[in-house]
């Protein structure tokens, strides 16, 4: 099994004048894992959310396995894709298995197997009696992406989703995110400000500025400095801090 692929074509939002996103063309290869990162404002999670349709474009085409969405029911759209972002807003008067167990009852699909989703987000099953205040925040965000993958969607849209974690969790996070896009044959987008966790979870790094795409290459590709200034500039940060740390430990 394999998430679809997505196609943007010149897709542009504006809001009171000024392009979010302005034109951008994009295919995402079925089943890959990419990276969107870029300076605050840049217009990732407005590109994100044009593909859920939480954010209309103002022109331009998105597609989903070559469908364009626009025709689809948002609804129904949304019942395969899951959603992940930061400070995920579980449901507080619920218990952490009814929490997960909504997707799936809203889409009218059959009940999720709330244990089996626990288990593959790292979780004790003994946490589903419990509500959200009784669980750390990486625990409930953990919770989310359990939460995301019971309707079963082939695309997961993840805005920021550890932003709020502590280092050492986020770190974890990222890699079962990356084991769980494997598994499930998941195409995945991913919207970081971390470029090194971009480098290090995604096939394929983006990197935004002014509303549109100023470099696309792999991981390696960006490293290696042959993906432009702007990608460069990026990947000059986690690099310092290596060659600072490194430094320090001599
Ligand atoms: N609903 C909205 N109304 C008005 N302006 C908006 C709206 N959503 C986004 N914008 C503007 O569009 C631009 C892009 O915002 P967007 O949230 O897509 O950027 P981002 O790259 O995700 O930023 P960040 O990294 O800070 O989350 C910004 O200038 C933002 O202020």
């Amino acid at each position: 099994m394999s998430g679809p692929a997505v196609s943007l074509d010149a897709v542009t939002r504006r809001f009171g004048g000024q392009a979010a996103v302005d034109g951008v063309s994009l295919e995402i290869a079925a089943g890959s894992f990419v990276a969107l990162v870029g300076a605050s404002g840049s217009g990732k999670s407005t590109l994100l959310r044009m593909i859920n349709r939480l954010v209309e474009p103002d022109s331009g085409t998105v597609r989903i396995a070559g469908r364009d969405i626009s025709a689809a029911d948002p609804a129904m759209l949304r019942r395969g894709i899951g959603y992940v972002f930061q400070n995920i807003g579980l449901f507080p008067h619920m218990s952490v298995a009814e929490n997960v167990a909504i997707i799936p009852r809203i889409g009218g699909k059959d009940d999720a197997d709330v244990a089996a989703l626990l288990d593959l987000v790292g979780l004790p099953v003994d946490y589903a009696m419990r509500r959200p205040h009784a669980l750390s925040g990486g625990e409930q965000q953990r919770v989310g992406v359990a939460r995301a993958l019971a309707g079963q969607p082939g695309l997961m849209l993840m805005d920021e989703p550890f932003g709020a974690l502590d280092p050492l969790t986020r770190d974890r996070i990222g890699a079962s995110m990356r084991a769980l896009h494997e598994r499930l044959g998941l195409t995945t987008i991913l919207v970081t400000h971390d470029m090194a966790e971009a480098l290090l979870l995604a096939d394929r790094v983006l990197v935004m500025a002014r509303g549109q795409i100023v470099a696309d290459a792999s991981p390696r590709a960006m490293l290696s400095g042959e993906a432009g200034a702007e990608a460069a500039e990026l990947v000059a940060v986690p690099r310092r801090q290596t060659d600072r740390l490194r430094a320090l430990g001599a």
